[in-house]
């Protein structure tokens, strides 16, 4: 701990390989740590002492029974919650005490819930509307048009990147379900993060946009590390690399899906539940 960032600017689109490289520090290995991350509601601990480590680069997930405290762990490092004890370090700095949108200015992002994205807006003019706010353009984009067509290009880029060309016209409130939680994610990335958190991806979703949505999330991971929580234990076991496995608000188990499987203590865990 204490390892400081590079300090060099973030360049956008880089891959993160390329990030910090020659440091051989522990804030390069890992991108996000907590440390005794702890909250109480009125003496009930929904999280106790959680040390958390999220490698670079990689795809982690959460994952826990019912009630496991996987949405307060989620909530806590996107900082919709404040913790009654423990650290999060991002990038080796401490953001505990930091509002959302400064953690999102460090590059660490949390995914927008599909409300947050405006149904009567195309695809391209929501992505659109993401990258004016990222670059601190004053609302008013009905107008400026010709300032926001210069976000065109990349807005197409971000469409092109989640694989939704084709929906470039197509307002949000027409765009099936999976698509819109593609575009949800395109949003997300014009905000450059480096790190995105992902609340149940695949939530509501059908085989077949599971499937896209999957292939979505293993793509732009070559560029962002991602953390997710997802109830989803197939998509889990074909995506994540690690795999930290909560119960009653603590950490039981964390390895990979393979290993997991074999922890007499996990399966306890998930059959307990009822989660055979
Ligand atoms: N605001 C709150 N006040 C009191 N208790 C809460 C609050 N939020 C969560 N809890 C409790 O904390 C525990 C963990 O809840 P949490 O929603 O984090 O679990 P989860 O793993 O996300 O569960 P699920 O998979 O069912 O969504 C639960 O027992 C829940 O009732």
């Amino acid at each position: 701990m204490g390892c400081k960032s590079s300090g060099q600017p973030k360049q956008q689109g880089q891959p993160r390989a390329a990030r910090g490289q020659g440091e051989n520090c522990l804030a390069d290995e890992f991108i996000l740590e907590t440390e005794g991350l702890t909250k109480e509601f009125a003496g009930f601990f929904a999280v106790r002492d959680v040390a958390l480590k999220v490698r670079r680069g990689s795809i982690h997930a959460l994952i826990g029974p019912n009630g496991a405290g996987k949405t307060t762990c989620f909530n806590l490092l996107t900082k919709f919650l404040k913790p009654s004890a423990g650290k999060i370090l991002y990038k080796g700095q401490d953001i505990t005490a930091m509002a959302p949108a400064d953690v999102a200015r460090l590059g660490l992002v949390r995914s927008f819930q599909i409300s947050a994205v405006f149904p009567h807006l195309t695809a391209l003019e929501n992505v659109r509307v993401a990258l004016q706010r990222q670059h601190g353009s004053s609302f008013d984009f009905w107008r400026s048009k010709s300032v926001l067509n210069r976000f065109n290009d990349r807005a197409r880029e971000l469409l092109n990147d989640v694989g939704l060309n084709e929906f470039a016209n197509t307002p949000a409130v027409e765009m099936p379900y999976g698509r819109k939680r593609a575009l949800e994610i395109a949003t997300t990335l014009a905000l450059d993060p480096e790190m995105m958190l992902l609340d149940e991806p695949m939530a509501g979703m059908g085989h077949e946009d599971i499937d896209k949505i999957a292939a979505l999330i293993k793509r732009i991971s070559a560029k962002y590390t991602i953390l997710m929580v997802e109830h989803n234990l197939s998509v889990v076991a074909n995506l994540s690399d690690i795999i930290t496995v909560l119960t009653r608000g603590q950490v039981l188990a964390q390895g990979h899906y393979s290993e997991l499987t074999k922890d007499e203590r996990v399966k306890e865990a998930y059959l307990g539940a009822g989660h055979a």
